[in-house]
């Protein structure tokens, strides 16, 4: 797909989040998009494309001429502008192990089915062949920034940033650091190792001078780490003001295991919990992302507020390696800010609308669990935490995640199955499994494609104006 040097002007129904509960609606409704920035330059209301060509052309300077400007109009009642999906965590070098997970729980499913798939991508032919994919698959489903996990192995995470890259995803790259746990072909040989080739990885990105794709500190989890590595990724971190991501009370036994290796006369920390242990090595910062998060206490709750760091919540993971069930409302409740992740492939699924229906229902699971209807999330708050919450996450706020002049153009054009009244669908339309009639609401529309929706309905995607997906 290749970059539009064009202006743009995007005409038809927009979305996005104003606040966690809040949706709005802009209908016949004009977005203006700059070739050179990428950012959204004019947003006109009561406009369509006779008007966008006679008043919203002129007035922003623009020649009108086919070869400066393009304009995209759709005023079809089916489809709309959605902000790109934002996958706060996954393992791009899981992809192809999705849906293999058997009956097993985290540290087993780590042994069995991930650590020798990841050694396996020190295969570079295989690593391109494996993250071509998933930038692809990804892309597809509307992700339009991916926060990714490579593997230990250095030129196949320079290789995902360079993927990501030509094809246009905007991304966070984190090289693996694992320096214990892990099996014998699979670690860093020392903390000292891991440091230096996390450095290597941060300086390949960092020369190629641009802030689309940006590196990320990956502790892998603090039981595949010795504490001084810890503490190591820690300083580069105060170093480089550079984000960090790892994982964290994911799992009953993981927790236990945490509490076995960092006792408090190690860390220094004045208690033995898991938060404390990322915060004694340095690493609870503002820019820290948190996976899971799935069975923190209330001084942990409290802890990661105070420190402004950030949780990705994986319901697909959560449920299928049969972690548990986060508890969303009483962290947003905390002033944590939470996004979601597909968690590939502790997650089943590449796509972000599945982590959003799946995030409704664990809720539902927390509410009838504690008979507290108050943990139920909405479609809309579930859509707020995929777009606007995430970018929040891998600190892309007023960046992308919603529709603002200043924001950059990260979107996805999104159409839905229209029924003919002889009940077939509309010629040309693949709905996939969204059927409209013509009489629901917007909001009801919306509902339909968040509990149905694939990536049949994802038409089209872009990233700082660039088209990188087209369903044909
Ligand atoms: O969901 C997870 N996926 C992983 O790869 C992993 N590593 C540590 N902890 C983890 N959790
Ligand atoms: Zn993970």
């Amino acid at each position: 797909m290749s970059t539009s040097r064009k202006n743009q002007i995007f005409i038809g129904t927009f979305i996005h989040s104003t606040t966690l509960t809040t949706l709005e609606y802009l209908h016949n409704t004009a977005i203006a998009v700059s070739a050179s920035t990428g950012k959204i330059i004019a947003i006109e209301p009561e406009c369509d494309l006779h008007k966008a060509k006679t008043i919203l052309v002129p007035k922003l300077g623009w020649d009108s001429g086919p070869t400066s400007v393009e304009i995209l109009s759709t005023q079809k009642d089916y489809q709309f502008f959605f902000p790109g999906f934002i996958d706060t965590h996954l393992h791009a070098s899981q992809y192809p192990n999705v849906g293999i997970f058997g009956n097993s729980t985290l540290l087993d499913w780590l042994n069995t089915y991930t650590f020798p798939l990841e050694a396996s991508l020190s295969d570079i032919s295989k690593a391109k062949r494996v993250y071509s994919r998933v930038i692809k698959k990804t892309l597809s489903h509307g992700t339009t920034t991916a926060a990714y996990y490579a593997t230990i192995d250095v030129t196949a995470t320079n290789l995902l940033a360079e993927l990501c890259l030509e094809r246009g995803q905007r991304a966070l790259i984190g090289r693996v650091c694992m320096d214990q746990l892990g099996p014998e072909y699979y670690l860093d040989e020392s903390p000292e190792e891991s440091l230096s080739k996390t450095k290597e990885c941060v300086d390949f990105i960092r020369e190629k001078k641009q802030d689309l794709v940006r590196p990320v500190i990956t502790p892998r989890f603090a039981p595949a780490c010795s504490f001084d590595l810890l503490k190591k990724l820690g300083d580069l971190a105060k170093e480089t003001d550079l984000p960090i991501q790892t994982h964290i009370s994911e799992n009953k036994n993981e927790i236990l295991l945490v509490k076995e290796l960092f006792p408090m006369e190690k860390t220094g920390a004045k208690d033995d919990s898991y938060a404390s242990v990322y915060d004694a090595a340095g690493l609870l910062t503002e820019k820290m992302i948190l996976a899971h998060g799935v069975h923190l206490t209330e001084f942990e709750a409290d802890l990661i507020a105070e420190r402004k760091s950030k949780v990705s919540h994986c319901p697909c993971s959560n449920s299928a390696i049969t972690s548990g069930a986060a508890k969303v409302r009483w962290l947003l409740g905390k002033g944590i800010v939470v996004g979601l992740g597909t968690d590939m492939s502790g997650g089943y699924s590449p796509s972000v609308l599945e982590a959003a229906r799946h995030a409704v229902l664990v809720s539902r699971h927390v509410a009838m669990g504690g008979d507290d209807e108050v943990a139920k999330l909405s479609v809309e708050e579930v859509l707020y935490l995929g777009t606007k919450g995430g970018a929040g996450v891998v600190g892309l706020e007023g960046t992308v995640g919603g529709f603002e002049v200043g924001m950059e153009w990260d979107a996805q054009l999104i159409g839905l199955g229209r029924v003919e009244d002889g009940g077939e669908e509309e010629e040309g339309e693949d709905g996939g499994n969204v059927d409209v009639f013509g009489w629901e609401s917007w909001q009801e529309k919306i509902a339909k494609w968040v509990y149905n929706g694939d990536d049949r309905n994802t038409k089209k995607v872009w990233v700082r104006g660039r088209l990188v997906h087209e369903r044909k």
